[in-house]
Formats: C-alpha cells, structure tokens, sequence
C-alpha cells in the first residue's frame, strides 16, 4: 500500500512552497517522502525532485510544436500526462517502494479540476496502484479578506471535491502574512447566519435568494479551513498529521511495531 498527497489550488495559493516546506519537515522528523512534480511549467525547485512530468512533456515544447498558449500548452501536457500513464508514469512509478509515501505537486490552473477529468483519471489510477490518495486544497489566506472570497474559495474547493471524490483536506495558506489573525477566526469556523447577513450587507437585494442557498451549500458541503504557517513546525505537523490520518498512513506501522514488542507475551 503506498501513500499520496495531491496538492492543489489556485494559481500563487503556495503548493509549491508547502512541498517544499514538508519535504524539509519530514526530513527533520527523518521521514521519507518523495515530491513529484507535475506542474509542466514549473521553472525552479526548493525541494529535490523525485519524479518530473517535464521529462515527459514540458509547457514551452507543447507551446512551440502545437502553436498553443500557455493555458491550452499546459491542458494539452496534462493531456499527454493520461495518455501515458501505463507508460511514462508506469515506469516512473517503478522507482518507488511499494509503500513509499507521494506528494503530488500540480499545476494551479483550475480548469484542470473543473473542466476535464484529467486529475480525476490520474487519481483513478493511482488508488488501483494501490495507493491511498488525500487531496490536499491549498487557499491563499491574503485572498480571504471578504465574505464573498471567501465563498468563492469555498466553491473552487467544492467543486474538486465532487470531481476528484477524495478525502480532502483545504488549507489556509501564508498565515505567516495574516496581522490579525482575529479577523480570520470568522472564517475558520464559519455560521451560516453570519456569512448570510455580511453577505447581504455588501451585495444588492436581488441577491437576498442566491445569498442564501449559497451560505446553505458551504455549511453543507463541510468545507472548512486549517491555517497554515510554514514558520511554524508545530503548525505543519498539525496538518500532516489530519492528511496521515485520512489516509491512515501510521496504522500499518503502528501494527508492525505491536507485533514486534518484546514485552507484548508478558
Ligand atoms: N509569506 C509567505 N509567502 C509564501 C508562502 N507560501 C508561498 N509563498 C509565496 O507565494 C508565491 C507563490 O508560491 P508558490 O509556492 O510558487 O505557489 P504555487 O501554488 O506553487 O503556484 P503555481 O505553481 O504557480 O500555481 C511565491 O512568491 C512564494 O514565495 C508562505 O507560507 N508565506
Ligand atoms: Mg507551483
């Protein structure tokens, strides 16, 4: 049974930094995991890179070769990306111990979790590999300044729960750049009477109706936040170990380690 983070959001959100910042906290806690890149345009790495969908297919090529800009080059990379995954990714895959522990860094383009079933395929075939898979939505906590933002950022994690059908965990991310981190408590534990009436507050009276089912959904769907500060190793550990949980990496071991105490037969 292997293990594996998919870390997504929007465009700027941090994904890159988090894995960059895990691959460090792990490597503290002298845990192994392994970050793949597949994000075909990214350009430079603060974490070594254990597998890179650039050696398949890199943004600039698909752009050059197919006359495409850089959202319809990334699609068609992401598209080559399916296409080879018994393949290209097979054999990268082969790399791995069968009980190795993924980061899966993506691309922040979020027609790719809401347009095509792209992710969704890859994840598919990632749980018949044998792995267990937890999303992992990252949302800029400087993007949260209003209601309706953060209703927006609601949405978009919404909807890639639905398409991906994971577990899933959101993150507020940068908490580092949050003065006030009062001013955001109103977000982490959100009550839909309230976002309702701030929501009427700020928009014009057609929109009392939508407003409402709207606040309805995001308490509905449980969408809620955890704020992370990547200056903080108290704070990632929080979060790695929620993402542990709901891929229940840890139990296998802590069953290995049952199985050898000396001292279990007394
Ligand atoms: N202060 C602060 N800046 C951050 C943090 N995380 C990311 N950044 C900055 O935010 C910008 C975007 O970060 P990335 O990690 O590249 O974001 P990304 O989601 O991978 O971006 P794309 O791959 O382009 O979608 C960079 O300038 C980072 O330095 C954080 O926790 N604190
Ligand atoms: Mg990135």
């Amino acid at each position: 049974m292997g293990y594996a983070q998919l870390v997504i959001g929007p465009a700027g959100s941090g994904k890159s930094t988090y894995c960059s910042s895990l691959h460090q906290h792990c490597e503290t806690m002298r845990r192994t995991i392994h970050i793949v890149n597949l994000d075909p345009a990214a350009e430079h790495f603060d974490y070594p890179v254990a597998a890179d969908i650039r050696e398949l297919i890199s943004v600039d090529d698909a752009m050059e070769d197919l006359n495409l800009g850089p959202n319809g080059g990334l699609m068609y990379c992401m598209e080559q990306l399916e296409d080879n995954l018994d393949d290209w990714f097979e054999e990268e895959l082969d790399n791995f111990l069968d009980d190795d522990y993924l980061v899966f860094d993506c691309p922040g383009q979020i027609e790719l979790f809401t347009h095509v079933p792209v992710l969704r395929n890859f994840v598919e075939h990632l749980k018949r590999k044998n792995f267990n898979v937890c999303a992992v939505f990252l949302l800029d906590s400087q993007f949260i300044t209003d209601v309706a933002k953060y209703i927006s950022g609601c949405m978009a994690s919404h909807s890639a729960m639905i398409q991906l059908e994971l577990p899933h965990v959101n993150i507020l991310s940068k908490m580092d750049l949050v003065k006030n981190k009062k001013d955001l408590d109103y977000y982490l534990e959100p009550e839909a009477r309230v976002l309702l009436s701030e929501l009427n507050r700020n928009m014009a009276p057609q929109y009392a109706k939508l407003n409402k089912v709207l606040t309805k959904l995001v308490k509905f769907s449980m969408v809620n936040f955890v704020p992370l500060d990547l200056r903080k190793e108290s704070s990632i550990q929080y979060v790695l170990s929620m993402i542990d949980n709901c891929i229940q990496y840890g139990e296998d071991a802590d069953v290995k380690i049952r199985d050898f105490d000396p001292d279990a037969d007394d």
